[in-house]
């Protein structure tokens, strides 16, 4: 009876918890001919959420600041050393399966180097209103139908 009691209060202890993931997301624009352009990236067919659009970034690790956070993503993803500017949006969403995240979106308007495609299964650059077509993550749709109706970066 002791030992089942004590392998309880072990499990409750190791029990594994669902932080809320701290990401950061850039939404990286140029002026095309018919007007604001984004950069977007499509996951790949093995990975969580397979196919989604996204845009590139990622979680924050223990210690870095969100901008830091987001340049070493964009570096790592894209091969840029981007200029971090604005913070333009910020969304909480809880996934069906229990996971939460806390997104944080940066303008950048300037990096240095060509983007490579280094972890995606497709990326470009999309007009502002075009990105209703595009499957995005559901934590994004907000996102995605402000931006297209060309709200949010009116003072970028
Ligand atoms: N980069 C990026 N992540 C987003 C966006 N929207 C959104 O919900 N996310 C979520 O934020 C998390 C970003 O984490 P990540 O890029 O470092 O890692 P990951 O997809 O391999 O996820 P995982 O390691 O949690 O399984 C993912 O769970 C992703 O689904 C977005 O627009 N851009």
């Amino acid at each position: 009876m002791r030992d089942s009691i004590r392998k309880l209060e072990v499990r409750v202890e190791i029990a594994p918890s669902r932080p809320l993931r701290l990401v950061v997301a850039a939404l990286i624009l140029r002026k095309g001919a018919g007007g604001t352009e984004v950069f977007i990236c499509q996951r790949k067919p093995d990975q969580p959420m397979s196919l989604k659009w996204e845009f590139p970034g990622g979680k924050i690790e223990p210690g870095e600041g969100p901008e830091e956070a987001l340049a070493r993503e964009l570096n790592e993803e894209l091969g840029i050393a981007a200029d971090i500017g604005e913070r333009v949006a910020q969304i909480r969403h809880k996934y069906r399966n229990g996971g939460a995240v806390d997104l944080q979106f940066f303008v950048v308007k300037q990096f240095r180097g060509p983007l490579e495609n280094r972890i995606f299964n497709d990326m470009r650059w999309a007009p502002l209103a075009t990105l209703p077509e595009y499957d995005f993550l559901a934590a994004d749709l907000g996102l995605i139908r402000d931006l297209s109706e060309g709200k949010l970066l009116e003072k970028i």
